[in-house]
């Protein structure tokens, strides 16, 4: 294993950066910036260009993941018995210097991911909120109760601790913001993580452990490790590990089955932000501008790449066609292109893959009685040069034998169906194993309650496309996962509760 005593800063494309420093392409271990015991690395490729190699990074392997948790391990002993001020301030340093570095962390996740730079930069900021929320939750989320015992000899405490060394699994959507979601609560309680970025997007969480660093952490607070291709081992690694005692993940249903299964021999506590296939409804009474820029907002933010896009769009008979057609009129104005420059509305996917998939969404929903009603035919083969883009598209017959119905599309293909009565929207809504998000757009109250209760998924947004904030309880029902994340509830994650039954008789 070499340690060259640097963050690997070997790229031009650190010059990129006001602070290139922040470029590291080295995993994270204690004081230590390395590469991996497997000597072998992986490229991290620019999505807006499959030619551009922005870092190569080194692809780890279960020794490197037991080295992670064991410094953590040692950390946590030390880390552990820290105040809960003294956390929440720590937190707050750490919130401070990610908002002093977006313009370095939102060019890392354009390069890594190819989202655009206004969504890069709002990425950083709803990544801090959560660093924001849980220095402020630290102290709160830390108090334990005094219950009225029922033998009035006894009196009977509880007390919150943290679970200890945490691994944190993220994905490559939201790098960072997802990042922070997790090592934000998991530090407010007094634990330390063992992070693994997805492979396509490791370099603003490597950034971010130099700011948990200058920020004044303990060395082995935040460790780092990378994969791509030996995502499998290193995964088992981790889940088999007895010291790690909490799992949580972001990614799909498919991965967060594989987690649950790997960690059931040592019972690890888990939490499970899986995928979705949320619903909109649209009923006849809803303002249809609001209901436009909602579901746009909700189909197209990060190219359609959120566990919550809107997936299937159900749009009520009265309203369908206006509906369709000033949608078609907004759509049109999104210009694809490079993330960097300004005018860019869409990036890329972040893979072939990705591109493939919505390719053959479409070609599957029009073999199936789908109708195009905006957007390129589907191209017969994926051209091998340029970025990984699919152009945005509408598509109109949506029906449930059609995959886009069943599975995340996950890019800009709007799929809508029409319905006759809420009954009926209501049931093709939970016709799903996912229940991540859901929409519903209308003005009477009455159906927005209806809907509300009746929608069977964790987060329901009312005349908005928008269901993320570091406030609210960010999680999902059925196949989707369990847990919390964000919000007075997403420290709990991560501590134990204990209770102190103490004989006060003579
Ligand atoms: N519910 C949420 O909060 C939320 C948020 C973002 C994304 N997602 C979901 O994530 C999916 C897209 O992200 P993705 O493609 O990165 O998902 P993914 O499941 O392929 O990967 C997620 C993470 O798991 C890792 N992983 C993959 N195989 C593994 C294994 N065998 N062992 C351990 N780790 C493994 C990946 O490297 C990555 O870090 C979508 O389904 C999306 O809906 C959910
Ligand atoms: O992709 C899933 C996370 C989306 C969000 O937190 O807004």
């Amino acid at each position: 294993m070499s340690s060259n005593g640097t963050n690997g800063n070997t790229s031009s494309e650190a010059s990129r950066l006001k602070d290139p420093s922040l470029f590291s392409t080295k995993i994270v271990i204690g004081s230590q910036r390395l590469d991996s015991h497997s000597g072998k690395t992986f490229d991290v490729v620019y999505p807006g260009d499959r030619k551009v190699i922005v870092a190569t990074i080194p692809e780890c392997n279960t020794q490197d993941v037991n080295d992670a948790v064991s410094s953590c391990l040692s950390t946590f002993k030390e880390f552990s018995q820290t105040t809960a001020r003294q956390r929440s301030d720590l937190l707050r340093k750490l919130n401070d210097l990610t908002l002093a570095n977006i313009d370095d962390l939102a060019t890392l996740i354009v390069r890594e991911n190819g989202k655009t730079r206004a969504e890069a930069e709002a990425e950083v900021k709803y990544a801090a909120s959560f660093l924001s929320w849980f220095a402020n939750m630290a102290e709160v989320g830390c108090q334990g109760e005094t219950i009225a015992a029922a033998n009035p000899s006894m009196r009977i405490q509880t007390i919150r601790q943290p679970i200890g060394v945490v691994a944190c699994l993220l994905p490559w959507n939201l790098p960072l913001a997802m990042a922070t979601r997790k090592i934000g609560p998991a530090l407010a309680a007094g634990c330390t993580c063992i992070v693994k970025p997805a492979g396509e997007t490791p370099l603003s969480t490597l950034a971010f452990a130099e700011l948990v660093k200058r920020a004044g952490y303990p060395d082995g607070c935040v460790n780092v490790v990378t994969t791509l291709d030996n995502v499998a081992e290193v995964g088992k690694a981790i889940c088999e590990h007895k010291h790690v005692r909490k799992v949580s993940l972001t990614g799909s249903t498919r991965v967060g089955k594989l987690i649950a299964q790997q960690s059931a021999s040592t019972l690890k506590k888990l939490s499970m932000e899986l995928g979705g296939n949320s619903p909109v409804i649209v009923m006849n009474d809803a303002t249809i501008d609001k209901a436009i820029t909602g579901v746009l907002l909700a189909k197209l933010r990060t190219s359609g790449q959120t566990c919550v896009a809107a997936n299937r769009i159900l749009v009520q008979s009265g309203i369908h066609d206006k509906f369709l057609e000033a949608l078609k009129e907004k759509i049109k104005t999104y210009k694809q292109g490079d993330g960097e420059d300004s005018s860019t509305m869409l990036g890329p996917l972040i893979t072939d893959r990705a591109v493939e998939k919505c390719r053959a969404h479409v070609a599957d929903a029009l073999e199936k009685g789908a109708e195009l009603y905006y957007g390129p035919q589907p191209p017969s083969s994926f051209p091998d040069e340029g970025g990984f883009f699919y152009p945005p598209t509408i598509l109109t017959g949506l029906s449930d034998d059609m995959q886009i119905a069943t599975e995340e599309t996950f890019g800009p293909v709007a799929a809508i169906r029409k319905f006759e009565t809420e009954e009926e929207a209501l049931e093709i809504a939970n016709n799903s194993d996912v229940g991540l998000g859901a929409y519903v757009y209308t003005n009477d109250l009455r159906v927005a309650a209806r809907m509300s209760a009746g929608i069977e998924t964790g987060m329901i947004g009312i005349n908005t496309g928008m269901l993320s904030a570091c406030e609210a309880p960010f999680g999902g029902v059925k196949e989707s996962g369990y847990g919390k994340e964000g919000s007075i509830h997403g420290m709990a994650e991560y501590q134990i509760m204990k209770s102190i039954t103490t004989d006060v008789s003579g």
